[in-house]
């Protein structure tokens, strides 16, 4: 469901286009040529195609000049010795290629069943089972494209066939923002080598890449063990990692005391998801803070948890337990009385919070953010982050200030979107990969608060619960959008969800 397929990846760093360059030069020197490494790269991308295509589909490769253009011919080599049809297009003005693409060059150029045309004679597609393979440039991009190259890409899009990107789509760098209105090759599939690029997980660069196939070309283990990065994804074998299967001889007292604090006239349902998803999530005891109107609905709805009721409509005191997490904020309200309850808990709580919705537009509209206690996670989306923190021009611009404040104010923000990054107080960034637009409803967010409040509280530490939180709650999002669809699934399908990824992890 999500638009992810991780093989088998020796990390789950990000790299950016020079440590990537780097890592490929390594490898060359400890021993593979690099024309060999190109052809297991391209190896490992014609064998994806004949997977997924048939062999009545017709290739058309588009090629550069370097590298990636490299890639291309090889590709096309190695498609045609599979039997597919396969036509190679190349700019017929200038055959000056980096090195290891002029040999691929060379030898398709001796195959007679492979044409070679100018790119121009692209545009002539007629055969709707045809196939564009688009290696015009990979992680070299370093500039503009110039209007030769966005008039060609701008053809190719219109063309009404399936398109696959070699290592990524042309016109994106790989791990930076592009200007507003680039030219971009619009993939269906983008067959990239070893890593994620930042640039794939991003809006305004990500909506380009379709799905996305990370391919082992097995580039060197000791170099990208011991690069320094910033930027990691969330895969499941990391969250193999973190996950603590439940001891035979626990009981309640091992699984933690959650305590969600929210809801208001109108709006107990966001408190109610929460507290459900963190008993799902296996919380040993479940506390939910809520005004007394809420109390028969949460009671009847969700007899496991127990209710202290405040306030008649909206919460007027929150008050402290100990050895308990609190998550609060679903379904708060803006009452005065509730910001007044909220700002006097915080001032002397102690332990770990989870702080969401209007729990954070109460701290961003009265400048309170020194309220916010050391360790503390907070799940702004992006308009409840730019009213915390300010605007910022771009998500990529958006990410670096949340590193900034994360560091500065020693928290943990969850900053929600398609692709959620956890940033921690050390400058990390873990995107998550799981999660759909079915999630783009109201109720989604209340869930994943009743998860990291579970999670917290049942000892995980806290970056492996904000990791662990992300990524099962939109696991959880894929397999309820699997059964119900992306848009009829809601946010209590995913709650009830929860339980099936569990089992998959045991
Ligand atoms: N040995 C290696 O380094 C490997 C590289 N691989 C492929 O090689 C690609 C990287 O290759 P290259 O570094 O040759 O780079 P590209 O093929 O992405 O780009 C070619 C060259 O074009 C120039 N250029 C950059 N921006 C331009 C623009 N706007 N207009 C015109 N020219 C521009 C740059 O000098 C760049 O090096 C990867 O994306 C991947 O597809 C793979 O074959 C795996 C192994
Ligand atoms: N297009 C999407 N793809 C993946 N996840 C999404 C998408 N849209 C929303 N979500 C997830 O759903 C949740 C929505 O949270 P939020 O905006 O706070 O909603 P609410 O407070 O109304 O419940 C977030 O965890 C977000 O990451
Ligand atoms: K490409």
């Amino acid at each position: 469901m999500s638009n992810f397929d991780v093989y088998a990846i020796p990390k789950m760093k990000i790299l950016t286009a020079d440590q990537i360059k780097k890592c490929d030069s390594v490898t060359i020197e400890k021993g593979i040529s690099s024309i060999n490494l190109m052809e297991k790269a391209a190896r490992a991308c014609a064998d994806w195609i004949e997977e997924n295509f048939e062999l009545k589909n017709k290739f058309l490769v588009v090629c550069g000049h370097g590298n990636n253009g490299g890639d291309g011919f090889a590709i096309a080599r190695m498609l045609y010795e599979k039997g597919f049809d396969v036509e190679v297009f190349i700019n017929g003005d200038d055959l000056k290629f980096s090195p290891d693409a002029a040999i691929n060059f060379k030898k398709i150029k001796t195959i007679s069943g492979i044409d070679i045309k100018d790119f121009s004679e692209v545009f002539n597609v007629n055969n709707e089972k045809s196939v564009i393979v688009d290696a015009l440039f990979g992680y070299g991009l370093n500039r503009e494209l110039s209007d030769d190259f966005k008039n060609l890409i701008e053809k190719l899009n219109q063309i009404p066939v399936p398109k696959i990107s070699i290592d990524i789509p042309t016109g994106l760098y790989a791990d930076k923002i592009i200007e507003e209105n680039s030219i971009v090759l619009k993939a269906d599939f983008t067959l990239t080598f070893q890593f994620y690029k930042r640039s794939f997980l991003h809006p305004e660069t990500g909506r380009f890449c379709g799905k996305i196939t990370v391919l082992d070309i097995e580039l060197d283990k000791d170099f990208i063990d011991e690069v320094e990065t910033d930027y990691f994804i969330i895969d499941e074998k990391l969250i193999r990692e973190i996950y603590k299967p439940r001891g035979d001889f626990s009981h309640k007292g091992t699984f933690g005391k959650s305590i969600l604090v929210g809801g208001s006239y109108g709006k107990i349902g966001a408190i109610l998801m929460s507290t459900l998803s963190a008993l799902k999530t296996g919380n040993g005891l479940t506390f939910t803070i809520a005004p007394e109107c809420g109390n028969i609905i949460l009671q009847s709805r969700i007899p496991e948890a127990m209710f202290i009721g405040s306030g008649e409509n909206y919460i007027d005191t929150i008050e402290i337990q100990e050895k308990a997490v609190y998550g609060i904020g679903p379904g708060l309200g803006k009452e005065e009385q509730t910001q007044k309850a909220l700002f006097d808990f915080l001032e002397s709580y102690q332990n770990p919070v989870i702080l969401d919705a209007d729990a954070l537009n109460f701290l961003a509209e009265n400048d309170k953010l020194s309220l916010i206690p050391k360790n503390a996670v907070i799940t702004p989306h992006p308009l409840e982050f730019e009213r915390l923190f300010g605007k910022t021009d771009n998500s990529f611009e958006r990410i670096e200030l949340a590193k900034q404040k994360a560091k500065e104010l020693q928290i943990f923000i969850i900053l929600k979107d398609h692709h959620t990054a956890v940033i921690t107080p050390k400058n990390k960034v873990f995107y998550n990969i799981t999660g759909n637009s079915g999630m783009a409803k109201g109720g989604s967010g209340d869930v994943l608060t009743g998860i990291l409040t579970s999670l917290i509280s049942q000892k995980y530490n806290i970056e492996k619960a904000c990791i662990f939180g992300v990524w099962l709650h939109g696991k959880a999002g894929d397999l309820a959008a699997e059964e119900f669809s992306k848009e009829a699934m809601l946010p209590t399908d995913l709650i009830n969800k929860i339980g099936e990824v569990f089992k998959r992890l045991n």
